[in-house]
């Protein structure tokens, strides 16, 4: 009788055991298909890499907490993870931008200012003090005919207009009109026909071409413009990288291509994309090897026409460190030959006291200074203002 029931004890818990183990292989294997992820649909990758091996370890034996043997219902299905969209700054726009940047640019060339009105208020203008302030001048880098030109207005007009004649007001007018406020410094960002304007920024490496491309592209967010950028300078690994960056901090695209694949070939697809996206303009940074000058002249004209086939060339802007004086007029001079100029960005006045490169190159070369950088923070880029500019040196 004993063993009787000792036999019908083990038969009972065998059953029972094999009816827990059942339930719990069941639950296990639908609540491993709730937390399964659907596939990635078409289009979300390329290759392989969507599609990651399950990282999850299988349920554990056992009793399920009550609210895992739920069946599953329509929409219960765990919806596919979005990828974390990353946080996109809002660049600052140009009003704020221009008043900070004014104080920056007093910082760095009050000197220039300064240094002028101290000699202009000197009792008595002598030969010495004028030649004091061509001095200050062309250490300046005004270049040697525009300070030749100022000099001989101040001394005519201080002498004509007396005694009573307020100086600084005399000294910031013609400097104003050195600088030349008539100069149209709109950037042509924006196409005709529906195509978007292409803006081609060049200079030599070094120059602050990558960063100015950036920070241009941050301008146009913040105008609500649509962009996008070609990394043409695929001669610097980095540089493609940096702008990727740029373009990724602020939601543009960044087009790129292999390094040291085609500039033209580059260029041409950030304009398709461009084209194709619908956008308003698209920017592309060149390589800037100054390796001769018809090796330059040949890569730049064969980008811009390249990229003519598809739309019009609306700027060029040239990149220039003003911090390199006369080297930079060099550079600007072998451009100019090489394309069709029709801006300048004057990089680096923060850490230059010659803002009097302005007028030199301007003068040079015949095209308005349209940006000027002031930092290397990412909204240190202003329009150019001759009449701001001039209060900023006066101080
Ligand atoms: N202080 C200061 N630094 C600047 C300014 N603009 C650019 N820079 C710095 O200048 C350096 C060179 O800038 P890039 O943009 O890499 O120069 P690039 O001409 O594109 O050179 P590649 O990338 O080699 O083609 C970087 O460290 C920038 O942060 C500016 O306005 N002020």
């Amino acid at each position: 009788m004993d063993l009787l029931t000792d036999w019908a004890t083990d038969w009972i818990l065998l059953v029972v055991g094999i009816a827990v183990l059942g339930v719990a292989v069941t639950v296990g294997l639908l609540s491993g298909a709730r937390r399964r992820r659907p596939p990635a649909g078409p289009g979300t990758g390329v290759g392989t890499g969507t599609l990651a091996p399950e990282r999850e370890a299988p349920p554990a034996p056992g009793l399920p907490p009550t609210d895992e043997v739920e069946a599953p219902v329509a929409g219960d299905v765990a919806a596919p993870e979005a990828p974390a969209a990353p946080t996109l700054e809002r660049p600052e726009g140009t009003a704020t931008r221009l008043q900070r940047l004014r104080q920056r640019l007093a910082r760095s060339q009050g000197g220039l200012g300064q240094g002028l009105l101290a000699l202009l208020s000197r009792d008595r203008l002598d030969e010495d003090t004028w030649e004091d302030i061509e001095d200050t001048l062309l250490t300046a880098d005004v270049g040697v005919a525009p300070t030749q030109e100022l000099v001989g207005r101040l001394r005519t007009r201080l002498r004509v207009e007396g005694g009573d004649t307020d100086a600084r007001q005399v000294l910031r007018e013609e400097l104003v009109a050195l600088v030349d406020p008539e100069m149209d410094r709109r950037l042509q960002v924006t196409g005709t026909d529906g195509r978007p304007g292409v803006v081609l920024v060049v200079g030599v490496n070094g120059a602050g071409k990558t960063t100015t491309v950036g920070k241009i592209g941050r301008i146009l967010v913040a105008e609500d413009h649509r962009a996008v950028m070609g990394a043409a300078d695929t001669f610097r690994a980095a540089a493609v990288e940096q702008l990727a960056t740029w373009g990724e901090r602020v939601g543009v695209d960044v087009v790129r291509g292999p390094e040291g694949s085609d500039p033209a070939s580059v260029a041409f697809e950030a304009v398709k994309h461009g084209l194709e996206a619908g956008v308003d303009t698209v920017l592309v940074d060149t390589a800037g090897r100054l390796q001769n000058k018809q090796g330059l002249m040949d890569e730049l004209g064969k980008v811009k026409r390249v990229v003519e086939k598809l739309a019009p060339v609306t700027e060029v802007l040239l990149v220039l460190d003003a911090t390199t004086g006369q080297n930079g007029m060099v550079q600007a001079r072998v451009f100019r030959e090489a394309v069709d100029v029709t801006g300048i960005v004057l990089t680096k006045l923060d850490g230059s006291a010659k803002g009097g490169i302005v007028v030199a190159v301007q003068r040079e070369l015949g095209v308005p200074v349209k940006l000027v950088g002031l930092g290397e923070g990412p909204d240190d880029l202003a329009p150019f203002d001759a009449e701001a500019f001039v209060d900023a040196l006066l101080g």
